[in-house]
């Protein structure tokens, strides 16, 4: 912040000390909802959580993790792992990347910026491809923005579109990508009449093909970078709808496992490889799971696997995806700017700071966690160890994942005296919930609370503090239900399982040996959030919280 007077120096709190290490751990996907047997929390056994909200009322307490409380469009917008690290790192409500690329559509700004205006240089001799998640979901991109993006690059010079697709399947239904497709098709199928070439052109299940994140599985951007750019698939179709009727029908396929398809010609030739001279443009508005390809589409050092042929190509993302990196260097909406994170506060101010989870997650308690920005703003105040994921598995098959090696690292932080924050997030009720697999989510919350144990237990050791909480719901709800909550079944009379995140809200629980005794949860906060988290963390390391941040959920008694 460039305004006169600005220090980074936090005021001492008034009533709370320092020196206290504190233990941040975030359970990803973990929601509080009414107790049956689709909720995955109730049914495993967590006696660490369950103690936590039974045993000090005044310690315990829900909070918003979805919708406007996390800067989305609506309140009919489920919560996710990007938006709800952000809210807790950077201690104040941000418009995130699915509100301005609305905005930016609806004022027809994007077509304005530089990013457009980039890409338009190929439209007279090139083809733009689009390349995303194909969804309503909203977490990582929207049908209806990539429908106004086509019909605004068209009516704007476009001639010969391309759309290269990425079925979902987890953060909407499992088999709700025909509809997709059909919906897809049917816009194309206009522009046609237009007189513009439009087409799908390739595709594949977004945890299969292109969809990784933070580099665990650099074979998944490679299938994708085959069909999308080369035009090569093992499965070659006529439609994509064939395609993904056809895919979908293999033993044990879903939409978020499809295997990569390209669209041919009547001679067999693939209808949409990238050439010299075509635009490009990633229409996810999420970072984490397009920056892979992003790195692949831009840096012409690269090295993660063999691209075959690299064309020269104009680039750009929906959004810049990595404000440090500058990557894409070119995009269509500017990503929210999200600066003065209580991150970056604290280590400003000495906080020693040990952050930790496994590949699948750790950007989102570095990355996220500080404003969607890589790397450290202390190296020699800041450790960030990132454990290996599995890769190549779906989390059903080993659902306790890395919970213990989280924890134990965790707890070897906090022993060392060498850290005042040691934060975590455990996957397990997230990652193995998207999998819809109800009794590998049971065994994953299991695992998930029993790494909690080991934190706290190591907490107590040092007479410090934890705050448990979680970026948004998942595994507490595994089923479709209707308005009044009943499980929804489907034609065959079977439940619909429910893969993605939920609307439900989060807890928050703090203790701990070091909590000064007179702290408990305020009960004046209308509808607290995950944004007024950052601010209670600042007040348990003995600091006051800037004055913008959303207030603190805690007060001090005074006896
Ligand atoms: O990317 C994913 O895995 C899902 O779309 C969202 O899950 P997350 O927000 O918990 O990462
Ligand atoms: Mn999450
Ligand atoms: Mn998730």
């Amino acid at each position: 912040m460039a305004s006169s007077g600005f220090s980074w120096t936090l005021p001492d709190h008034p009533k709370l000390p320092k020196g206290k290490p504190v233990a941040v751990v975030v359970l990803d996907g973990w929601g509080e909802a009414n107790a049956d047997q689709y909720n995955c929390i109730h049914v495993a056994q967590t006696p660490v959580m369950d103690s936590l909200k039974n045993g000090a009322p005044e310690k315990w307490r829900l909070v918003k993790a979805h919708g406007t409380a996390v800067g989305l469009p609506s309140d009919d917008d489920m919560g996710n792992s990007e938006v709800g690290h952000n809210a807790l790192g950077a201690g104040r409500i941000f418009a995130q990347g699915a509100k301005l690329v609305d905005k930016a559509l609806a004022s027809g700004k994007i077509y304005e910026g530089d990013g457009f205006n980039y890409i338009k240089e190929s439209f007279e001799n090139g083809t733009l491809h689009l390349i995303g998640l194909l969804s309503d979901g909203g977490v990582h991109s929207r049908l209806d923005q990539l429908q106004l993006l086509l019909k605004g690059a068209s009516e704007r010079g476009a001639k010969r579109i391309r759309v290269h697709i990425l079925t979902d399947g987890r953060d909407v239904l499992d088999g709700s990508s025909v509809g997709f497709v059909e919906t897809l098709e049917n816009d194309l199928s206009q522009l046609r009449e237009k007189g513009i070439d439009a087409q799908i052109a390739s595709g594949g299940g977004r945890m299969y093909v292109t969809m990784d994140r933070y580099e665990n599985d650099w074979g998944v951007v490679k299938r994708g970078w085959d069909a999308q750019v080369l035009g090569e698939a093992p499965y070659k179709f006529k439609s994509a709808l064939e395609a993904v009727k056809t895919l979908r029908a293999e033993p044990k396929a879903n939409d978020q496992y499809l295997p990569p398809f390209v669209i041919v010609d009547d001679s067999g030739k693939a209808v949409g490889p990238v050439n010299d001279g075509d635009a490009v443009v990633t229409i996810n508005f999420r970072a984490d799971r397009m920056v892979m390809l992003a790195k692949a589409l831009e840096y012409a050092d690269f090295d993660k696997f063999d691209r075959v042929r690299v064309p020269k190509i104009r680039y750009a993302g929906m959004l810049q995806y990595d404000g440090e990196l500058m990557l894409p260097s070119h995009y269509l909406v500017s990503p929210p700017e999200i600066e003065r994170t209580s991150g970056e506060y604290l280590v400003k101010n000495g906080i020693r700071t040990f952050a930790c989870s496994e590949t699948v997650k750790f950007g989102h308690v570095t990355f996220f966690w500080n404003g969607n920005r890589s790397g450290y703003f202390d190296e020699t105040k800041e450790e960030y160890v990132e454990v290996p994921s599995d890769s190549g598995i779906t989390f059903n098959v080993a659902p306790k994942m890395k919970a213990l090696e989280i924890a134990e690292k965790a707890r070897d932080a906090l022993l060392s005296g060498k850290f005042d924050q040691v934060r975590v997030n455990l996957p397990n009720g997230d990652m193995v919930g998207h999998t819809g697999d109800i009794e590998a989510t049971v065994v994953a919350c299991k695992a998930a609370d029993e790494a909690v144990k080991i934190i706290l237990d190591a907490v107590e050791q040092v007479g410090g503090i934890y705050l448990v909480t979680a970026d948004h719901g998942n595994a507490e709800d595994m089923v479709k239900r209707n308005k009044a909550g009943k499980p929804l079944l489907d034609k065959s009379g079977g439940i619909q399982i429910l893969t993605s995140h939920t609307l439900q809200p989060v807890p928050v629980a703090i203790g701990g040996p070091g909590l000064h005794p007179g702290v408990k949860f305020r009960t004046d906060i209308e509808t607290p959030g995950l944004a007024n988290v950052a601010a209670t963390v600042m007040n348990l390391h003995g600091f006051e919280a800037p004055a913008d941040y959303e207030t603190t959920l805690i007060e001090v008694a005074d006896n």
